[in-house]
């Protein structure tokens, strides 16, 4: 058994990333929500584009008003009005002044604002009560951002805050990675869909649709391809056609040392290099994780073979733990991979064997600020789907300990992402 960091750095290390030429697409700026940048968004506008005020006042010679004050007013001639929008007509001269509003194009000639309520207007003409600083309340060209430089990284998700910015920058088109595809197979002789009626023995395939809604989540294209029955050489079939559409390809069930536990022996035969065989985790511990290699150097690039084991808990477990940050890595995003881990105060004793690393489903509450984490109620065994749907997070019994007291802090996986990337 790997220990979990151990089969973690694995998996990251077999990752690689989307190629940015060959796994890039174009996309609008509108449908461009959380894909992530392949190539850098270089804009072609300053930020700001001109110099502008940064209030509602006075356009002014600095040399004019140096030694302005409430006793000795600077009296100046208001030569224009320039609101927002709107391109200054003429140039200050000395002994004059423009009134200026908020985000208006400077004149020139000026190079200082003055804040009307430092002045005092008489008609065509303002007096100015203060001295302000050389060059207050300008914003000047440029001094946010040059054209021409990196304005958004590749590697970038592109929430709100970096498509305000593109928009403003007018980059409408984006180069982005095309989103990885994922094939979804779950394999067992007793798997039905959830419409047909139940004979004995038989479940419905909740795997398939907890995984493609994962995957889904993980910005992702899931392929869901179906149930396959454990025998051999349909199970090989179905592999190799899952190998040959996706970059991902996601099976659960079958990786136990049952009988008809084939996973493994068809990854061999299927010319497979194995990675990890298990995982000292509960749940979660038979996970299996295989590598694809392009038979010749062809456009292809590997494909990562997840066997994720059958139990409803231990397969969504295996994704949050494993998946999820693989997924985004091959996604192309620079950083942010792993799990968001919080920390919690148990509200409940957690017990562990101590032998695995335990996660325990439940429930993060945020209360003033600080985590406190409730262990789902009822039966944490891997095989109990329903109380699953109580967890928001996975708290952590580290292996070498037996539990984690009520009141002691714990460390949580809080199911989500991270916010930034
Ligand atoms: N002798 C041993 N038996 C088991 C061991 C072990 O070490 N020695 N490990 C146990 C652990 S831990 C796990 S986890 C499971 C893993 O089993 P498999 O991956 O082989 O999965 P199956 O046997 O196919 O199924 C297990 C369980 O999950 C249900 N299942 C399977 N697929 C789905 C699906 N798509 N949707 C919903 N539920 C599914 C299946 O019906 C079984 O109940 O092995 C233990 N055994
Ligand atoms: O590892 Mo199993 O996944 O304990 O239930
Ligand atoms: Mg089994």
């Amino acid at each position: 058994m790997l220990p979990v960091s151990q089969a973690e750095a694995t998996i990251l290390d077999l990752v690689k990333p989307l190629d940015k030429q060959r796994d890039a697409e174009f996309v609008s700026l509108l449908i461009a929500i959380e894909r992530i940048l392949a190539a850098p968004a270089i804009g072609h506008l300053d930020f700001p584009h001109w110099d502008n005020s940064a209030m509602d006042g006075y356009a002014v010679r600095y040399e004019d008003v140096q030694y302005a004050s409430s006793q000795q007013p600077v009296v100046l001639e208001i030569v224009e009005e320039i609101s927002a929008g709107r391109s200054p007509q003429q140039p200050i001269k000395a002994g004059q002044a423009a009134r200026i509003f908020t985000g208006a194009v400077m004149p020139e000639g000026a190079d200082t604002v003055v804040m009307q309520e430092q002045t005092q207007r008489e008609g065509d003409r303002v007096a100015i009560l203060t001295v302000p600083q050389p060059q207050a309340f300008v914003r000047h060209q440029a001094s946010y951002y040059q054209a021409g430089k990196t304005l958004l990284a590749p590697g970038t998700m592109l929430r709100a805050a970096q498509i305000a910015v593109l928009a403003a920058a007018q980059c409408n088109q984006l180069k982005v990675y095309r989103r990885p595809r994922v094939a979804i197979i779950s394999t067992g002789d007793e798997l039905v869909h959830p419409e047909t009626p139940l004979e004995i023995g038989q479940i419905v395939d909740s795997n398939q649709y907890a995984l493609t809604a994962l995957v889904t989540q993980t910005g992702a294209e899931p392929i869901p391809m179906g149930i396959v029955p454990d025998r051999p050489l349909v199970l090989q079939k179905a592999f190799s056609k899952a190998i040959a559409t996706a970059d991902v390809v996601l099976s659960s069930g079958g990786v136990s040392v049952g009988d008809y536990d084939y996973v493994e022996e068809i990854l061999t035969a299927l010319g497979a290099e194995m990675h990890v065989r298990s995982v000292a985790m509960k749940p979660g511990k038979p996970l299996t994780v295989a590598k694809f290699s392009p038979a010749h150097a062809t456009e292809r690039k590997p494909v990562l073979y997840f066997g994720l084991p059958g139990n409803p808990v231990s397969a969504l477990v295996c994704f949050w733990r494993f998946i999820q940050p693989a997924l985004r890595k091959l996604s192309g995003l620079a950083d942010n991979w792993g799990p968001v881990y919080v920390r919690a105060r148990s509200r409940q004793d957690l017990s562990s064997d101590g032998k695995r690393e335990t996660y325990i489903w439940g429930q993060l509450h945020l209360i003033d600020g600080y985590f406190e984490f409730q262990p789902a109620s009822g039966s944490l065994n891997s095989g109990n789907l329903i109380n699953f749907a109580q967890a928001n997070g996975l708290a952590i019994v580290p292996v070498g300990q037996t539990g984690i007291a009520s009141g002691e802090e714990v460390k949580v996986l809080q199911f989500g992402f991270p916010i930034m990337s």
